[in-house]
């Protein structure tokens, strides 16, 4: 195959002036389509990001209200979130996307009007959570002490073993002698907002994963890092910028509509207007889109991508004419309410505050018209925030996310395919496929640096300069 063979048509000439080598196409430009544009560029391969938004940034976006900048939904990481700390790097976001020193989470339970705070300190683990667990008010002395017990036990389980894929964290939870409220006031608080599901639907194996790696591995494995800025800011405008200076020729409202062999044994890629040849073509787009793009045999079993449900994630955002939080941010039990953010600076707002309630595993609540939902939290947040009481609500809105994420069910993993296909130069990314992570931006991350390794050892290319995974996690 000739290099011309393999040109994308339509490339500006500088964007053929600064790239060389091997084409490839990676299409969807969220985060796992960013990172493996940017990693197979980074290795000199010639690349065209295709995205079908007029965005970059996928799930983790931000639109304007007036003169509000809303992310579609709260966004947070932990610090053991190693590949997107690597991509907040790469794009020269880090800094705006701080972690926090030490992990403390205001923890208020409505019904007892009283604060809690699960923090940790300096001292390895499992002791950095000891002395917080042992004054959680949440719990009882007894409770304390099962959920330390269990803790330890969870530390055993290889979030990797098949098995544990397939059974229920709720039971296992149960089992290791959690009491119901143990689950909503420490398991569930953490594993609802990083899972997008309740202990009784979720994976064990998603679940010992997050608990292990979060709070297990190293003591400041759980601090919380968010952004400070619009999620628009990192994701779509950095990530532009970044993408740009690698020689990454971007394409927005470039919805693929099919992707299939040319002749001489390479790829092209349909947009409307335009076709892409390629050698090699990363498809990082959701697990139903994959399907109805992959070509014949690249998967064995293709149909069990439909197999992989999704969870909805809701956000209700409220604009106050004053101060009601001091803090940054809090989670809540006793209550609808789960975790609440300021987000006055990063929108823009200059008078009285905004607050975004991130609510996961909303499938009950995903529909609801704005007026119920209005009905239903503006008194909860009175009850958590007495300041709220009187306070003037200048604004209130909600932003549905029907599909957020894939369901962390029991036997998910074993849905979920890796970066290779069968077919060659055709690999798949997402925050969806086999990564060992919940749908994350880690995960998403992960999936884009899986799918560009996959791509460049396949071609003899250079791959030192791609994150390693464990290295970093060490
Ligand atoms: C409300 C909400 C809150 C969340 N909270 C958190 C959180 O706190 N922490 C966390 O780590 N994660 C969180 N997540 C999950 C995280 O946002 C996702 O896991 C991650 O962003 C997924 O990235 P991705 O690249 O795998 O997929 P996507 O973001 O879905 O990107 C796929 C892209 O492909 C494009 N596309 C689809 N079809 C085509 C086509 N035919 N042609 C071209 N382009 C196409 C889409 O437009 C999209 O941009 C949250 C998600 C939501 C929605």
């Amino acid at each position: 195959m000739t290099r011309k063979d393999m040109q994308p048509e339509g490339l500006t000439e500088e964007a053929e002036g600064r790239s060389a080598g091997a084409a490839a196409v990676v299409v969807g430009g969220g985060l796992a389509g960013v990172t493996a544009a940017l990693a197979l560029a980074d290795a000199g391969l010639r690349v065209t990001l295709l995205e079908g938004r007029p965005r970059l940034g996928g799930l983790a976006f931000s639109f304007q209200r007036g003169a509000l900048t809303v992310d579609n939904g709260q966004h947070v990481y932990l610090r053991c979130c190693t590949a997107y700390r690597w991509f907040l790097d790469r794009i020269d976001g880090a800094h705006l996307a701080p972690v926090q020193e030490r992990l403390d989470v205001p923890v208020l339970d409505a019904d007892r009007n009283r604060l809690g705070r699960l923090r940790r300190t300096a001292l390895p683990v499992p002791l950095h959570l000891a002395a917080s667990l042992a004054t959680y008010p949440h719990l009882s002395v007894a409770e304390r002490a099962k959920v330390g017990r269990a803790a330890l036990a969870l530390k055993g389980l290889d979030p990797a073993d098949p098995v544990l894929d397939g059974q229920n964290f709720g039971s296992w939870l149960a089992r290791n002698g959690q009491s119901a409220r143990a689950i909503e006031a420490l398991w569930d608080l953490v594993g609802v907002a990083t899972l997008n599901a309740c202990a009784g639907d979720a994976s064990l194996g998603l679940a010992a994963m997050v608990f292990k790696t979060g709070l297990l591995s190293e003591p400041g494995a759980a601090d919380i890092g968010w952004a400070r800025v619009p999620l628009g800011d990192l994701h779509d405008t950095l990530a532009r910028k970044a993408l740009d200076a690698a020689g990454v020729r971007t394409e927005l409202k470039a919805r693929v509509t099919s992707i299939s062999r040319t002749d001489n044994g390479g790829w092209r890629v349909e947009v409307p207007g335009e076709t892409i040849e390629a050698e090699t073509v990363v498809l990082a787009v959701p697990q139903h889109e994959t399907h109805d793009l992959l070509p014949d045999g690249a998967l064995d079993r293709p149909d069990r991508l439909l197999d992989i449900d999704t969870a909805p994630i809701l956000n209700i955002h409220v604009v106050y004419d004053r101060k009601v939080l001091k803090r940054p941010f809090f989670a809540a039990i006793g209550t609808p309410v789960q975790w609440v953010f300021d987000r006055t600076e990063a929108s823009g707002l200059t008078e009285g505050q905004y607050l975004a309630l991130s609510q996961s595993n909303a499938r009950d609540e995903i529909d609801a018209p704005v007026a119920a939902l209005r009905e239903r939290y503006l008194p909860e947040l009175e009850r958590l925030l007495p300041a709220a009481h009187g306070a003037e609500v200048r604004d209130f809105f909600v932003t549905r996310e029907r599909t957020a994420t894939f369901a962390p069910t029991p036997g998910v993993g074993r849905l979920r395919p890796g970066a290779r296909t069968k077919a060659r130069g055709l690999y798949l990314a997402g925050a969806w496929t086999a990564t060992g992570w919940p749908a994350t931006m880690e995960g998403a991350v992960r999936s884009g640096i899986s799918a560009a390794e996959a791509a460049l050892s396949a071609l003899d290319r250079p791959r030192d300069h791609l994150f390693a995974f464990e290295e970093a996690a060490a």
